[in-house]
Order: structure tokens, then sequence, then C-alpha cells
């Protein structure tokens, strides 16, 4: 299978207050260009999946391939760089840099991968944004801006170094409808004409039932692998 990201048997016990097995033998992937989700009960262990996914929680057993590289063992200095490279992440709350310019916010990462110069980094910036419709944002400080666009910018953030994979913890969950159905609408449009794959946790139905796949979390598992 060509899956951008894949878990093999992952497992997972939280040691405080008392021992507890919050993930059992999470076996499944994602494929090139899939948009998926993951839906369970609060509780069900979504996020704590999702955060040995996007590689921020080491703490498991078990295999985590990334553009089938293995990335389970590595250290944290390489794998803050993986992660910078070929995860994007878009969280429930946007954490943008109210300081800065939303043009400076979206720069961000790609000034950590300095990979390019500031001026092609600049010019990525500008693009992603005016792919978003918030181009004439550019020069705002974050801090001015509505929640809807702070969602937007946060989306251009984690697109700005051409993720493999785009990953969002309840990306929707502090929207209006209207702000949700744009993000929504953003990322299926990535998937459509930029091939990227996606993979949201949301408790929102009507979100979920409209991508490639719902992955079903009860007590730890996934249902339907
Ligand atoms: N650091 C921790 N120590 C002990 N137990 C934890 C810790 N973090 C989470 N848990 C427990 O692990 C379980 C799974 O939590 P998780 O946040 O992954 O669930 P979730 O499905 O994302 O829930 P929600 O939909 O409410 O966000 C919950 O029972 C939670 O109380």
């Amino acid at each position: 299978m060509d899956y951008v990201l894949e878990a093999r048997n992952i497992d997972k016990h939280f040691h405080k207050p008392k021992d507890f097995h919050v993930l059992r033998d999470i076996t499944f992937g994602v494929k090139k260009g899939e948009f998926a989700t993951i839906m369970g009960k609060s509780g069900s262990g979504k996020s704590t999946l999702l955060y040995i996914l996007s590689t921020m929680d080491t703490d498991y057993t078990g295999a985590l391939y990334l553009n089938h590289e293995l990335v389970t063992g590595k250290t944290h200095q390489q794998l803050s760089r993986i992660r910078n490279k070929n995860i994007g992440f878009v969280f429930q709350f946007h954490y943008l840099l109210s300081e800065f310019s939303v043009l400076e916010n979206v720069m961000l990462p790609a000034k950590k991968l300095a990979e390019k110069t500031n001026a092609q980094i600049e010019k990525d910036a500008l693009q992603k944004l005016e792919m978003l419709h918030i181009g004439h944002l550019a020069d705002q400080r974050a801090s001015r801006i509505s929640g809807g666009e702070k969602q937007r910018v946060a989306i251009a953030r984690a697109l700005i170094n051409d993720p493999t994979i785009l990953m969002g913890d309840e990306p929707t969950g502090n929207l209006d409808s209207h702000n949700s159905e744009n993000v929504f609408n953003i990322f299926k449009n990535l998937k459509e004409e930029q091939g990227l794959s996606l993979l949201v946790v949301t408790h929102d139905e009507d979100f979920a039932k409209r991508t490639d796949r719902i992955i079903q979390m009860e007590d730890g598992m996934i249902l339907n692998p």
C-alpha cells in the first residue's frame, strides 16, 4: 500500500495516577491524497493517537512510518526536523504569535527549517496566504484579525514547508458554521488540487461524513482499520 503515514501495532499506557491502557494495537495507514477523519467518543484516545502520529509524543510501543521511513526511535532533534518538513498541524486554537504580523507568523516554520532564503520564504508565505484568500491581511498584526481569519493563517503556516500530510485536532472546534465550512473547503481543495493527505480528529459529523473515510475509535482501539 502507498501509505504516507502508517502505524503498526501502536500501544500506549498512561502510568499516572494509575496504569491506563489508552491505545491498543493501533494499525492503520493514510494513503497519498486521502482525506480521513478520526471520530469517537470523548476519552476514546483520539488526541493521544494524533500526538503520536504527529511524532510529538514518543512514549509508545509499536512502529510509526512517515513516507515509508521508520520514525520510531529517532531522537527529539531528528523528529523536530522530520515533523517540520513533513507534517502540517492545525489545532483547535490557532497559536499565532499575536505581536507578529500575519506574514511573519506564516514564515516562521520555514525560517526554522532554514532551507530557503528569506526572500523565497516571504514569496512562498504570500502565495499560501493568497491561495487561502487572505493575502490582503499579510501586514496585519495577528491579534487584529477575526477568529476565522486566524484559523486560515494557521493553515497557511501549516502548509509553508509543503508537508506530505496535514493533521488537525478539532480544527473547526472554535469556529461558527460558516468558518467551519470554509476550513472544510480549504482542506478538500488541498486534497483535490495538490494531492495532500489529511488526517483530522473531529466531533463534527457533518464535516467527517463528507471526507473519504471515517476512522472510528472506541476504548483505545480502531474499529474499522
Ligand atoms: N496525561 C495523562 N495521564 C493519564 N490519563 C490521560 C492523560 N491524558 C489523557 N488521559 C486519558 O486518556 C484517555 C484518552 O484521552 P484523549 O484526550 O486521547 O481522548 P479523546 O478521544 O481525544 O477525547 P476528547 O474527544 O474529549 O478530546 C482519557 O480517558 C483521558 O482522561
